[in-house]
């Protein structure tokens, strides 16, 4: 008796979020003015807000358009991102569907995954996405943030601004969201390798007595986003211990520092400009791998590879290398697959949740969300 063909599974909608960056100069303000009014960065009373976050946008516009400018006046963060989209469409429809025995065939596989992208500041929008997903006749939607750590600011933001997107223009379809893939062990295995590359290429330029420190730099936060419960240094540091894990070096030295303060606050630290001069009274090379970005911007191809490249020269260290960041690296893109994948069956190592702003907080089932305290007290 042969068994009833498996009906084609739901249309489902990938969507993966990222900040945005301006796509020329002229779109360097209004994409400033974007990010600082979203209520997620600027902690204000909303009265306030506009008026300020459009104050420090035009502030901030001169210094990051010099940045920009370094990098061909726009940000490369669509087209990478755009890459990644492809790269993990592409590796689902090599993949066998959740649940499928192995040789079953599931008609329809491959057309019933696509993979959209929404940014937060720039374009595309959440609106312009959500309109995508909708005419494609998508039937379920999985958010994927290209954030490994979940912060209010960036994942969370995201979310909301995904299901305000939504509701504008009418569409309520099942979702879910990976939201907290920091210590996914594919992730860090991935990274890992693409560390330890660069790790043997730094050693090898090296003198043999020269000691090398892997700096691992993750955008900063304001001190104050985090006391109020951010999860995003705690799951920096559980990406790092990961992300160690795999790399396989005994003895290493490392650290952990966060670099692009933009706002006269205090930030958490150290940051990355302090741990260069701790080096260097150290006497050690440094290789510097941007835990929290997951694409190249301005962020790693300005200022990692041009303001504190210059840093460390002047301040005497013995080298200074970086990491590139994974792009579209095949195992990276895998590890991402397999998130998608343990999602579609149900898997509980992924948070799936209706609230945006606090993930760790508000939904008990994220299973490596919590901070060590708060574990504890639960014990
Ligand atoms: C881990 C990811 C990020 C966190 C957390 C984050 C928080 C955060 N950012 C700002 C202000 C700015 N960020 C800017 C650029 C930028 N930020 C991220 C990621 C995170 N931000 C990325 C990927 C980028 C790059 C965009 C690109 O180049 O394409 C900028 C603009 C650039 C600049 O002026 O230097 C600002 C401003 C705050 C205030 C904040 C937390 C409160
Ligand atoms: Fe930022
Ligand atoms: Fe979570």
């Amino acid at each position: 008796m042969s068994a009833s063909p498996r009906p084609a599974p739901r249309k489902l909608a990938i969507v993966l979020f990222n900040l945005g960056g301006p796509d020329r100069p002229e779109a360097v303000r209004p994409f400033l003015e974007n990010l600082f009014t979203d209520p997620a960065i600027l902690r204000v009373p909303g009265f306030i807000r506009p008026l300020l976050g459009k104050f420090i946008a035009a502030r901030r516009t001169k210094a990051a358009s010099e940045n920009y400018a370094i990098i061909g006046g726009k940000s490369p963060l669509l087209e990478l991102t755009v890459a990644q989209a492809q790269a993990l469409e592409a590796a689902l429809a090599r993949e066998t569907p959740g649940g499928q025995t192995p040789g079953e065939e599931v008609p329809g596989w491959q057309a019933n995954i696509r993979c959209f992208v929404a940014m937060r500041y720039w374009h595309p929008f959440a609106d312009a996405a959500a309109k995508q997903v909708r005419d494609w006749g998508a039937e379920e939607v999985l958010l994927l943030p290209l954030y490994p750590q979940y912060s209010t600011t960036t994942t969370g933001s995201s979310v909301e601004d995904w299901m305000a997107a939504c509701a504008r223009i009418g569409m309520d379809l099942p979702t879910r969201t990976l939201c907290c893939w920091h210590s996914d062990d594919g992730f860090a295995r991935a990274t890992a390798a693409i560390v330890r590359r660069a790790y043997d290429e730094a050693r090898a330029a090296l003198p043999a007595a020269t000691r090398l420190r892997i700096l691992f730099s993750a955008h900063g936060l304001p001190e104050s986003i985090v006391k109020a419960g951010d999860p995003y240094q705690w799951q920096v540091e559980q990406s790092v211990g990961a992300i160690i894990h795999h790399l396989g070096i005994e003895e290493l030295d490392h650290g952990i520092c966060y670099q692009s303060r933009v706002t006269p606050q205090k930030w958490i630290g150290p940051s990355t400009e302090m741990a260069l001069e701790q080096a260097a009274k150290d006497g050690v090379a440094v290789l510097v791998h941007p835990v929290a970005f997951v694409s190249e911007h301005s962020e790693t191809l300005v200022e990692l590879d041009v303001e504190y490249k210059e840093l460390a020269h002047k301040l005497g260290l013995k080298g200074y290398f970086r990491v590139p960041a994974q792009n579209s690296d095949p195992a990276f893109i895998g590890a991402l697959a397999e998130l998608v994948r343990r999602a579609q069956n149900g898997g509980r190592t992924l948070c799936s949740f209706a609230g945006a702003r606090q993930c760790p907080k508000v939904h008990g089932d994220c299973p490596h969300a919590k901070a060590p305290r708060q574990q504890q007290a639960a014990a």
